[in-house]
């Protein structure tokens, strides 16, 4: 065992005459919380796109504990043991908290359609099983008061923690959260950096985030990859990326403030 839960090896992908992704190398060790960062359009989503088998590298591997993923439907790249959540919030605003995460147990569910129409025991058993996984990440998320409430109700800050209880809920190896923190105050910020903690530290769920707040991936990252223009220009321990004169280049280029690199690009409530 290399001791890396993902490796990912020379992944390029082109859309037309755009190399979205150009040829990145990236292992994300077992249990480690890390972060991917760079500038709007860098490469980001589409990266974390190619992972869950949104789209098909067009060069490279991805490897899962060792297990090839490319050529794998997203769903069944959940079943490997990866969930993701999305830059905008992506809940079913007419159902509950609960029903939200039971969706997201689907894809663990054992019993299928015919169990459905046929209202059988396995069915029931597999419904029970789903609720009660779901409560446990409600409590998790620390939702368990909006169980019954639609989705739509929950504060802005609690409706990205029922996204991640919804990730949470497919048992995974590893969870992508791309811009987690977006459109979040300051103290829902710092709610949602030690929920990100407990997720490894009770959980053993590897986390990799893209994010453009600094203070929060410099807080929380042990491993940072900077794409820009889609290739890898810098990697390291926060202190080290920070000080890196090719990632001020790369944001500094675009206009954006020394130390906050990034920020202004986003809406801040
Ligand atoms: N399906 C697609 N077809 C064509 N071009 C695409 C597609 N998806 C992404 N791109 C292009 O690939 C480049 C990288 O986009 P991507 O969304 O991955 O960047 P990003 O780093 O996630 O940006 P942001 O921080 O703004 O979310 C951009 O130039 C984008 O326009």
């Amino acid at each position: 065992m290399s001791g890396n839960i993902l490796e990912v090896a020379g992944v390029t992908k082109v859309f037309g005459g755009l190399t979205a992704v150009n040829d990145v190398t990236m292992n994300i060790p077992d249990r480690s919380i890390v972060s991917v960062i760079g500038p709007n359009g860098a490469g980001k989503t589409t990266f974390f796109n190619m992972i869950t088998g949104i789209y098909e590298p067009t060069k490279g591997t991805i490897r899962l504990d060792g297990r090839e993923l490319v050529g794998l439907r997203p769903d069944q790249v959940t079943e490997a043991g990866i969930a993701r959540t999305f830059q905008n919030i992506r809940l079913f605003s007419t159902m509950t908290s609960e029903e939200n995460i039971m969706v997201g147990r689907h894809s663990r569910l054992k019993s299928g359609f015919l169990d459905a129409v046929l209202r059988t025991k396995k069915f029931h058993d597999g419904e029970q099983e789903a609720r009660d996984a779901a409560r446990i990440m409600l409590d998790f998320v620390g939702l368990g008061k909006w169980r019954n409430e639609l989705a739509t109700n929950l504060p802005y800050g609690d409706q990205r923690k029922l996204e991640i209880a919804r990730a949470l809920a497919t048992t995974p190896k590893l969870i992508l959260l791309d811009e987690p923190a977006a459109g979040m105050n300051p103290r829902e910020t710092e709610d949602l950096k030690a929920l990100i903690r407990r997720v490894r530290d009770e959980l053993g769920v590897t986390v990799c985030l893209i994010e453009h707040d600094m203070r929060l991936v410099m807080t929380l990252s042990e491993h940072i990859t900077v794409l820009d223009y889609g290739s890898l220009i810098a990697e390291g321990k926060p202190h080290q990326v920070r000080n890196d004169p090719r990632v001020m280049e790369a944001y500094l280029g675009r206009g954006a403030a020394a130390g906050d690199y990034g920020k202004e690009e986003r809406p801040h409530a």
